[in-house]
Parts: C-alpha cells; sequence; structure tokens
C-alpha cells in the first residue's frame, strides 16, 4: 500500500471563494499580521482579532468545497493508497468534501480556552465574554496557531512524513515554515516530491514534478 501525504494551502480554497494571503488582494494587504496572526496583536487587540475570525468563519460557512477538495476525498476512500493530508488551512471544506484532514494551523470550527486548554464547538460569532463550558473562565480565543506559536499535531505529521512514499503539495506558496520544510523532509526519507500550484511555488527546485494551473482543474486530472 503505498502512502501518500498531501499538503494543502490556501490555493485549494481559492476558487471557493476564499482569500488567499499573499495575492494582491489578499488576507495580508488588508490586516498586519502582527495585528490579527499573533498572540502579541491579540493582547493588544483582541476585539479585532475576534472580529477577524468571525468574519473568515462566516465567509467558510457560505463557501462550498470545490472538485479539488472533493477529488481529494475520493482518492482517500479509494483502495490501494493510504492517503494523509495536511493542511494549513483554517477551513473546514476538506472536511464538508468528505476528507479528514490534520488542521495543523488549528480551525474555525473550534473555540480554544487559553486557561484550562478545553476546546469546544465555537458559535459562528465568538465573543470574549463567552466562559469556557469547563472552567468557567472568560478565556476564550479562536483555535487558531498564530505565528511564533508551536504548530498542532507536529510529532503525527512528521511520522507520516519519515513514511510515505509520494509527498504532494497543493495551493501553497512555501513561504511559512515548518509547513515550508516538509518537502524535504520527504526527500530525505526517500519519498518523491510533486507540487500541484496555480505557479511556481517558493520551495518549487525541491519538487520532483510540477503541474501549475487552477486546483479544480488540475488536482481531479491527477487523481484520475
Ligand atoms: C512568514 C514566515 C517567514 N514566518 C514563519 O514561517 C514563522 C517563523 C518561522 C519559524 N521557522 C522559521 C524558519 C525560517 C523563517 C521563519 C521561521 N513560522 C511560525 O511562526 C510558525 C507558525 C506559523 C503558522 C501561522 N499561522 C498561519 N495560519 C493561521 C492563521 C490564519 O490562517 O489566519 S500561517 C498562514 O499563512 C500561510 C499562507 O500560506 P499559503 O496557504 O501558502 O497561502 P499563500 O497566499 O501564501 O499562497 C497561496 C498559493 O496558492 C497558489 N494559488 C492561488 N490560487 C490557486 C488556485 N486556484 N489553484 C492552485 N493554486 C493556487 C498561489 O500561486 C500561491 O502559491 C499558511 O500557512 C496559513 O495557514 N510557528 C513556529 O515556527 O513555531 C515554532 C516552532 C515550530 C516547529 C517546531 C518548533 C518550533
Amino acid at each position: 500500500m503505498s502512502k501518500i501525504v498531501i499538503l494543502t494551502g490556501a490555493g485549494i480554497s481559492a476558487e471557493s471563494g476564499l482569500g488567499t494571503f499573499r495575492a494582491e488582494d489578499g488576507l495580508w494587504a488588508e490586516h498586519r499580521v502582527e495585528d490579527v496572526a499573533t498572540p502579541e496583536g491579540f493582547a493588544r487587540n483582541p476585539e479585532l482579532v475576534m472580529t477577524f475570525y468571525n468574519d473568515r468563519r462566516a465567509q467558510s460557512y457560505e463557501a462550498s468545497p470545490n472538485a479539488a477538495h472533493v477529488a481529494l476525498a475520493a482518492l482517500q476512500q479509494a483502495d490501494g493508497f493510504d492517503v494523509v493530508i495536511v493542511t494549513q488551512n483554517v477551513d473546514d471544506l476538506h472536511e464538508r468534501g468528505g476528507a479528514d484532514a490534520i488542521h495543523m494551523h488549528g480551525g474555525l470550527t473550534t473555540a480554544l480556552c487559553h486557561h484550562c486548554g478545553h476546546r469546544w464547538p465555537a458559535p459562528l460569532v465568538m465573543d470574549l465574554a463567552d466562559t469556557c463550558p469547563s472552567c468557567g473562565q472568560t478565556s476564550t480565543r479562536p483555535d487558531i496557531v498564530w505565528f511564533g506559536e508551536m504548530p498542532y499535531q507536529m510529532d503525527r505529521i512528521e511520522r507520516h512524513l519519515s513514511e510515505c512514499d509520494l509527498f504532494v503539495s497543493i495551493g501553497t506558496s512555501g513561504n511559512v515554515y515548518p509547513a515550508a520544510g516538509f518537502v524535504q523532509m520527504a526527500k530525505m526519507s526517500g519519498a518523491e516530491a510533486l507540487e500541484l500550484n496555480l505557479e511556481p511555488s517558493q520551495g518549487a527546485s525541491y519538487f520532483d514534478k510540477a503541474i501549475n494551473g487552477p486546483a479544480s482543474q488540475i488536482v481531479p486530472e491527477w487523481v484520475r
């Protein structure tokens, strides 16, 4: 049974109407990373950060999985392959497309108590006054990995990377670590590496093969 690890980024959700980060009209064009995606930014202005993720949650719930999400779910159910999807995305389009994914940067569908670590389903609009159902403290934050914070499930991800035969990267620019270093980790374990992206990423030179184009077209073609 060949093992495939698939890393996805914002590009796979672009055609579902969710903004990417580094595009001209991308998320980082409208917001300073330091203000909305760092623990320091949350400490400085928690209202701004809550509003930023409440808006992202509303947008992602209005969006639908596209043909790329659906194709990966079909591949994950297909016999003969052990497919692990690791996503940098905080939307739940992989799951709504029928797949399981490891959300290394967290997700919009859960809330996190920064006092006791408890997680619970996020209301559509999270509020700083929300209390933790477990410890009762008003210490709610988005369940998102911010810059400078340790990504989730790194041990599990590194084990999968060390065992895979094929590493596939879809819709990511390869700017953010440790995700941008996964191709080298997979290659060091003898895996082949394939990039499926609109354009060559920062790490394009590490890949053995690349197919450039919109994910909703090139991913179903590759899976077929
Ligand atoms: C900016 C960068 C230099 N900084 C970092 O990498 C930092 C610091 C750092 C750590 N190690 C380093 C080594 C070197 C340099 C810096 C560092 N990393 C961290 O802080 C990380 C935490 C980073 C996570 C931050 N949170 C996010 N997301 C949640 C928030 C939120 O979503 O709001 S990152 C966020 O930005 C990244 C955006 O990248 P992409 O998804 O790739 O999106 P982008 O817009 O850039 O590109 C889209 C691509 O799609 C393509 N595309 C567009 N449309 C389509 C289309 N239609 N079809 C196909 N492709 C398409 C485009 O061509 C493009 O290539 C994603 O990871 C996303 O999750 N934490 C950490 O290091 O902790 C300690 C540690 C770690 C491990 C072990 C020990 C200690």
